[in-house]
């Protein structure tokens, strides 16, 4: 399929399914994300939205369907081809190396393609980081952990992001530090596919929105049709 086809989608997911095991976790998902988009999966807890992302970044086993990012059918590939074509996943729990420091976590991903950030823009985009560049991982707080597992993933020049529950468990000025630095990514041209269950938080981000059921799609929302679907979207969320 070409790239301007399906509304000129950067990504297309179509009839994704995923097993665990014998248990099936995504039952035929469907949705695209344009370039330069910010796209939110919601859903309650178990509906298969982090699946959804560890899927796209070749790291369910055993799956069928296709996912086609820039031209290129990724659903049979492994986890480092879908990494050099410039896809990061910053995963629900972080991934930061406890013993390492702050610099060293940094540094740590290949760089897969030119144009990673370089560091004094990192630095300007998370001026904690460079406050803490020599404690160890263990040593940070929630909100050090999270800022710096987005960093990392800038680091490799990636620019398609795919993103976990980024603001889980953050307190609220925490959250509201995410949400700029998110929105200055979106600025800077990065497209972002985000799982997030703090709608309040990904209202203010998103262009669009897919609610997430039972390992599908169930609908999706503009931005602009927001107001008139919030009642809706929270039934589907049992908020
Ligand atoms: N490693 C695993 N092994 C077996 N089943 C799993 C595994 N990870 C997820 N599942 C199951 O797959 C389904 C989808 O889970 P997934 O984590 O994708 O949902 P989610 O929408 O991201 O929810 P949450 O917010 O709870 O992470 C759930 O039924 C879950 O129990």
């Amino acid at each position: 399929m070409s790239k301007l086809e399906n509304n000129g989608a950067i990504l297309t997911v179509a009839d994704l399914h995923a097993w665990y095991g014998e248990s099936k976790a995504l039952h035929g998902m469907n949705f695209h994300v344009k370039p330069g988009e910010l796209v939110t999966l919601l859903g309650r807890n178990g509906a298969g939205k982090t699946t959804a992302l560890r899927s796209i970044m070749g790291l369910v086993r055993r799956k069928s369907g296709a996912i086609r990012f820039a031209d290129e059918e990724l659903s049979h590939r492994p986890a480092e081809f879908i990494a050099r074509r410039g896809i990061a996943y910053c995963p629900e729990e972080r991934g930061i190396f406890a013993s390492l420091s702050v610099g060293e976590n940094l540094e740590l991903p290949p760089v897969i393609a030119t144009g990673g950030m370089p560091i004094d823009e990192i630095f300007a985009l998370f001026p904690n980081l460079k406050r803490r560049w020599s404690s160890q991982g263990t040593k940070l707080s929630g909100g050090e952990q999270q800022m710096l597992a987005i960093a990392r993933i800038l680091r490799t020049g990636a620019k398609f992001l795919l993103l976990d529950e980024p603001t889980e468990g953050l307190a609220p000025v925490i959250v509201q530090q995410i949400a700029a630095v998110i929105q200055r990514l979106k600025e800077q041209g990065y497209t972002l596919l985000m799982v997030e269950q703090n709608f309040r938080f990904a209202a203010k981000l998103a262009d669009r929105y897919c609610v997430v059921e039972h390992g599908r799609v169930v609908e999706t929302f503009r931005r602009d049709e927001l107001d008139a679907a919030t009642h809706k979207i929270e039934v589907y969320l049992g908020v």
